[in-house]
């Protein structure tokens, strides 16, 4: 899942380390550093700095810039030279403990390179904005002390970014915990996204969880459907209702949910015919289903591999007849993550659902934190 993006991020992360280490190298050895180790002479005794810079052999520039050899192994002290080493040791604390102030320009290429990164793997350009704002915000302007992992810091900060941009998620199972039964979800989408597959996925995972579960078979448009559903349901051990094809989808998902209320079942879910929102009657079907089954959750449903497509289709469908939440198919085969980095951020609905494979076992529920380890490497 999302190999490409992954490795790239990779890199960059690299690239950002290596671009603050360097300015960091570059102010110390511009000269900046250097004005402040009389202060760090001050620390010390004016007998023991008179004593000791005696003793000492190394140069003002070998202490700056070979501030991590400073320390003097046992073997090196003789019985003259405990001040020596002690004068060392503050030093190479005062050099590692120092702050370096970040500018822009420290990072501009690696930034500039995280950009077309992002605009490669079909970030939608909002989100990339967000990301580079946020990078700049917890970049330039920081202080960064000499002994910290800059690598380390910079994933942090890109670890944020896309925290800002993933949103917060949405788990169903607290959804159906906290919320009167039946649950009533409403899967829309354009064609051969997985809606189906989904639902029978879903269906699996909430039985899984200890929730019984009806499918309303509302697609009732393409020849097949309900045999499709039928197999699904029946493999993953769930009731489904359904009406001959061609009949009416609103009557067929009323019929589920007044199933579910005569047997207490938790949760409905509630398949639709594949349509693209430019086609006027079939959204009006989609509005008339919303008014007659009054879902509690509308779950638009596309694939992750469609990237942009997908979040100007979500954003479509959105703005149509409503989505609350989002389930990205095929996430398996995407190597990007384009689409599931920018759709929260660009319909502001969070993302229930990734499948990541043709198993019922094959849909997990999107956590971004989850997810942003993954991309940026799990020791985060
Ligand atoms: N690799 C992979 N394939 C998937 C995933 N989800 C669905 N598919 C496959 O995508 C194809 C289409 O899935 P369906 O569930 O029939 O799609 P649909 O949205 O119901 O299609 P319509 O009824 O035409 O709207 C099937 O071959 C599924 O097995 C997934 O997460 N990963």
């Amino acid at each position: 899942m999302f190999k490409s993006l992954k490795e790239k991020l990779k890199g960059v992360s690299k690239k950002f380390g290596s671009s603050i280490d360097e300015s960091i190298a570059n102010e110390s050895a511009t000269g900046d550093l250097q004005k402040e180790i009389p202060s760090a002479v001050l620390e010390v005794t004016e007998t023991q700095q008179k004593a000791e810079t005696k003793t000492n052999s190394f140069s003002e520039n070998q202490i700056l810039h070979d501030a991590d050899e400073l320390s003097v192994s046992p073997a090196e002290v003789s019985p003259t030279e405990p001040k020596k080493a002690s004068f060392a040791k503050k030093l190479k604390v005062l050099v590692t403990e120092r702050e370096i102030l970040l500018s822009e320009k420290d990072i501009q290429e690696p930034l500039d390179e995280l950009e077309m990164i992002l605009l490669e793997n079909d970030v939608a350009f909002d989100a990339v904005d967000t990301i580079i704002s946020h990078m700049k915000k917890s970049i330039v302007g920081q202080k960064r002390k000499l002994r910290t992992s800059s690598e380390d810091f910079v994933k942090i900060a890109l670890k944020e970014a896309l925290m800002e941009v993933l949103g917060e998620g949405f788990s169903l199972t607290e959804y159906i915990n906290l919320h009167e039964k039946p649950v009533k979800i409403l899967f829309t989408g354009v064609n051969g996204a997985g809606k189906t597959t989904t639902i029978a996925k879903v269906a699996h995972y909430l039985k899984n969880n200890g929730y019984s579960v009806v499918i309303g078979s509302g697609d009732t448009f393409r020849a097949g459907a309900n045999e499709q559903m039928k197999t699904h349901a029946e493999r993953v051990g769930v009731k489904v209702i359904n009406h001959q094809e061609g009949a009416d989808p609103s009557a067929v998902l009323f019929d589920a949910v007044s199933y579910a209320k005569a047997h207490n079942i938790d949760v409905v879910l509630a398949d639709t015919a594949g349509r693209f929102h430019n086609r006027a009657n079939l959204m009006n079907q989609l509005e008339k289903i919303r008014r007659v089954m009054k879902p509690d959750i509308v779950a638009y449903v596309d694939e992750a591999v469609a990237g942009n497509d997908a979040v100007i289709r979500a954003e479509e469908f959105n703005n149509a007849v409503g989505t609350d939440t989002v389930v990205l198919t095929k996430a398996d085969m995407d190597t990007k993550g384009g689409a599931a980095i920018s759709i929260t951020h660009t319909i502001k609905k969070p993302i229930m659902f990734l499948g990541v494979g043709q198993g019922y076992d094959d849909v997990i529920p999107f956590e971004p934190e989850k997810i942003v380890n993954e991309l940026l490497g799990a020791d985060i």
